[in-house]
């Protein structure tokens, strides 16, 4: 799929009934969001691969929830199932009362290599999502401002003139996160959004990331492969059995106080237990047969 492709799919339909949907989506009392009895199947050249089996999820409103599993199992499978991209074979995802069967601007995603498109700069690329969602509702100087306020969040407004070509990659990763959270989100999805980064950039985005969900209390779901980065910032960690035919084997809540500072938790008994539950299911009980030995 071309980036063009990946955003448009995220921008809102000109169809007023989907508005009216939304509306009454925003006014659903029920789970935030609820998978149950995911199942999907993938045309092979060799049959079908049935991918997830019987995935069942709840996620509730403002809950910081990470998906975590070996390579293969299906992680990706789940978001871009939640983001409309993929079609369960059975089963489905309800986000506020209303299934989800195709992307729209309620589902922002950020993507591991941030879909910037390269002859917009970064102030650019966020003001194509902005003009889309919110023509009629924010007057040009009012979009300025929110793209600027967006900007700020990530620490990228001194760069917001320059071409993706230009700036590092976190700070790629950073405009892929303002421009995802100009969309004003109901559920922010990421995938792996800092697999690409090296250690001390991650560690900066982590704490920026929970610093902005802190103050907006966004519902996120985040798809990783490390174990840290999983516990430091969710509230669940769902933790998902090999493939094929993957499914949820254990979801851990973790409570700890927030804010958290990483240097403290380092030494933090609760922290550790809950870091040594996780690496206990994925390299003992899911532990894969190329890692025995
Ligand atoms: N479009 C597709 N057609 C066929 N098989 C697919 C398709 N998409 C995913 N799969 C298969 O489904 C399984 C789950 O893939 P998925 O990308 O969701 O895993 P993941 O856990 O996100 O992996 P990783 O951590 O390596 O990114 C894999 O075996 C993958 O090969």
């Amino acid at each position: 799929m071309s980036v063009m492709q990946m955003i448009k799919q995220q921008l809102p339909s000109a169809d007023p009934a989907e508005g009216l949907k939304q509306e009454k989506a925003r006014q659903y009392g029920g789970a935030f969001l609820d998978l149950s009895g995911v199942s999907i199947d993938f045309p092979t050249r060799s049959g079908f691969f049935r991918a997830l089996d019987k995935v069942n999820l709840k996620i509730n409103k403002g809950e910081f929830v990470s998906v975590i599993g070996h390579s293969g199992c299906g992680k990706s499978t789940v978001l871009n199932i939640v983001a409309g991209l993929s079609q369960a074979t059975e089963g489905g995802a309800i986000l506020q009362g209303h299934e989800v069967n195709q992307p729209g601007p309620d589902r922002a995603v950020v993507f591991q290599n941030h879909a910037l498109l390269p002859w917009l700069t970064c102030y650019q690329n966020i003001e194509l999502a902005v003009k889309e969602i919110f023509k009629g509702r924010k007057n040009r100087k009012e979009m300025r401002e929110w793209i600027e306020h967006n900007l700020r969040l990530v620490h990228m407004d001194h760069a917001m003139h320059k071409y993706p070509a230009e700036i590092s990659g976190g700070m790629k990763q950073r405009i892929g996160i303002a421009r995802a959270l100009a969309m004003e989100p109901t559920l922010l999805l990421m995938d792996e959004p800092f697999g690409a980064l090296d250690a001390l950039t991650r560690a900066h985005l982590q704490d920026s990331v929970m610093a902005i969900q802190a103050d907006l209390k966004n519902t996120v779901l985040m798809v990783t492969h490390d174990v840290d980065e999983a516990v430091l910032l969710s509230d669940k960690i769902v933790m998902m059995t090999n493939g094929p035919a993957a499914r949820i084997g254990e979801v851990l809540d973790i409570e700890l106080e927030r804010p958290r500072e990483r240097l403290a938790l380092a030494n933090d008994a609760q922290y550790n237990q809950y870091r040594a539950q996780v690496l206990s299911f994925l390299y003992e009980r899911q532990r894969r047969p190329e890692e025995a030995h």
